[in-house]
């Protein structure tokens, strides 16, 4: 059976974090290949298992490196496959190994997560192979629901065995644990419902950013849908907004303050989402808090300001199963490479 996955470790010392990955993998019924290569130490190994992953019919790549981590990078290197980056902890907190990996040039993404998060890295990869198959998405909402209950439980488990007079919980009835759920429709006029990728700008400032994602979806002739909206000043109107986009494959968050979008995004569906982190007018960037994301709520992060890289990596997830898209996806790379 030829693997969906390929799990590149930059090291053996990187194996703790890999196991998280391969954990989840396994959890999910997904076959995956394991190995060990260094674009830095054996930038031939790398070259080769990529090559030949690519060709034997590996969808998603995961490179996990610390310090210096160019491994997801030189794996991007090689395939117009998706390429998801995990960071690990080795030195500076794994800030070296996530600023290589999210900062990457156009028109070469690497979808990173957050440091050491070897589980989301792996959620992440069945969320883009769960676009193709209906066994594995069914898989992710279970797994995801796994996580909610386990939020849920420990209100009994932790709260309830506080014993403090001045808690007083008595007074909530939450009978509806469904919160997620929208069933109401967005009402703004001009919506492209047949979009495949939906990208939902924060704030107006930030739209720059929105139509460098969307003049590249342009370019490869990938439908979508775009709107300003702030979760938390119009947080009805995202929540009716994502219902009505549901069908739609990949969700695109423009962030800033504080990441709100993105991180209001994965908790209302199964599917694909990433974060592409703005800078403010201060000269931040919302980078660690779009991309730091907690076990089960993956954000695949690209650089900051980088909708280009945000609308390639759609490009790669949807040319899966799609060689047309496929072949404007290398013109489009090629042509980049060529200038
Ligand atoms: N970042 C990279 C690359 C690479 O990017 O090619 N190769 C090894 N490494 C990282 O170096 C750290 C220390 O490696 P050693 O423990 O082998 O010295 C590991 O976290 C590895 O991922």
């Amino acid at each position: 059976m030829t693997p969906k996955v390929m799990i590149i470790l930059g090291s053996g010392s990187d194996i703790a974090i890999a196991e998280k990955s391969m954990k989840i993998l396994e959890k999910l019924e997904i076959p995956y290949s394991l190995k060990i290569a260094s674009a830095h130490r054996t930038p031939d190994l790398v070259r080769e298992l990529v090559v030949q992953g690519t060709n034997a019919g590996i969808k998603v790549f995961i490179g996990i490196a610390g310090l210096a981590a160019h491994l997801p990078g030189a794996i991007a290197a090689y395939t117009h496959k998706p390429v998801i980056g995990v960071p690990v902890d080795v030195k500076v907190s794994g800030l070296d190994a996530l600023y290589s990996s999210v900062q990457m040039p156009y028109p070469s993404p690497v979808a990173t997560v957050g440091i050491d998060r070897g589980d989301n890295g792996a959620i992440l990869a069945a969320q883009i192979l769960g676009l193709y198959d209906e066994d594995i998405r069914r898989k992710v909402i279970e797994l995801k629901e796994e996580y909610k209950q386990k939020v849920i439980r420990s209100n009994e488990e932790i709260v309830q065995k506080i014993d403090n007079p001045h808690i007083t919980n008595d007074f909530l009835r939450i009978k509806n644990l469904e919160l997620n759920e929208s069933t109401e429709e967005f009402k703004g006029s001009c919506i492209n419902k047949d979009a495949d990728v939906v990208i939902i700008v924060g704030r107006h400032t930030d739209l720059i950013t929105g139509k460098k994602v969307s003049v590249t979806l342009d370019r490869l002739k990938i439908p979508y849908d775009m709107q300003v909206i702030c979760p938390i000043r119009s947080g009805k109107k995202f929540r009716a907004y994502v219902n009505t986009m549901k069908n739609a494959k990949i969700f695109i968050g423009i962030n800033s303050n504080s990441s709100q979008v993105s991180g209001g995004l994965v908790g209302l569906t199964e599917k694909p989402v990433i974060g592409v982190p703005c800078e403010n007018e201060l000269g931040n960037n919302y980078l660690l808090s779009t991309v730091n994301m907690p076990p089960g709520v993956p954000v695949a992060t690209v650089g900051v300001n980088n909708g280009r890289n945000a609308a390639v990596l759609s490009g790669e997830i949807l040319s899966i199963n799609n060689p047309v898209l496929l072949e404007l996806l290398e013109k489009l790379k090629n042509k980049k490479i060529n200038l």
